[in-house]
């Protein structure tokens, strides 16, 4: 293995502040508002502690549940978010497709910046769809109908 992988959330976010502009970097890491959620969020995972199974088995471990009905090996998937674009030249693409590779679940926000269709088309990830409830319903059904023609 390469000895400069990032190990953890914190490495990844170095990379990404050096790798994206400003702009870019600040949408991505940024919160809403006063950003008391964003910290409250990291504080809540913060208050997790793992406790490590020091000389216990650990070959065959299983983290896998289910979602909706939807098998998965790790309660770990893609939450909707906007703009992949501004960080990935294939956008919501290259996400839908490393979540096929884990087997896990891309959630495709209203925000996407690739069309439905074309993320639908590029991977057999199992896809969500994140739609917002607009006061024009007929906008909201538009989308809610293209989301549930593409193929499965
Ligand atoms: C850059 C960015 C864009 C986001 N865009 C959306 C979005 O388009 N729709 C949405 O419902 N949530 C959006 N979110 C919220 C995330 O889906 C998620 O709820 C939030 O990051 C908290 O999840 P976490 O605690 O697992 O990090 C966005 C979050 C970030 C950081």
């Amino acid at each position: 293995m390469e000895d400069n992988l990032p190990v953890n959330v914190r490495e990844y976010q170095e990379l990404a502040k050096k790798a994206l502009p400003k702009m870019h970097y600040d949408y991505i890491n940024g919160g809403a508002e006063d950003e008391y959620t964003l910290r409250e969020n990291i504080a809540a995972y913060g208050r997790i502690l793992l406790r490590p199974r020091v000389l216990i088995d650990v070959s065959k471990i299983d983290m896998s549940t289910s979602l909706l009905g939807y098998n998965m090996p790790s309660p770990i998937i893609v939450a909707p978010t906007g703009a992949h674009k501004l960080a990935n030249p294939e956008g919501e693409v290259a996400t839908a497709r490393a979540a096929a590779a884990c087997n896990t679940i891309m959630m495709l926000s209203f925000s996407s910046s690739c069309r439905i269709e074309e993320v639908a088309s590029s991977c057999d990830a199992i896809r969500f769809y994140q739609l917002y409830v607009y006061k024009r319903r007929d906008v909201s059904a538009t989308l809610d109908d293209c989301s549930t023609s593409v193929k499965p």
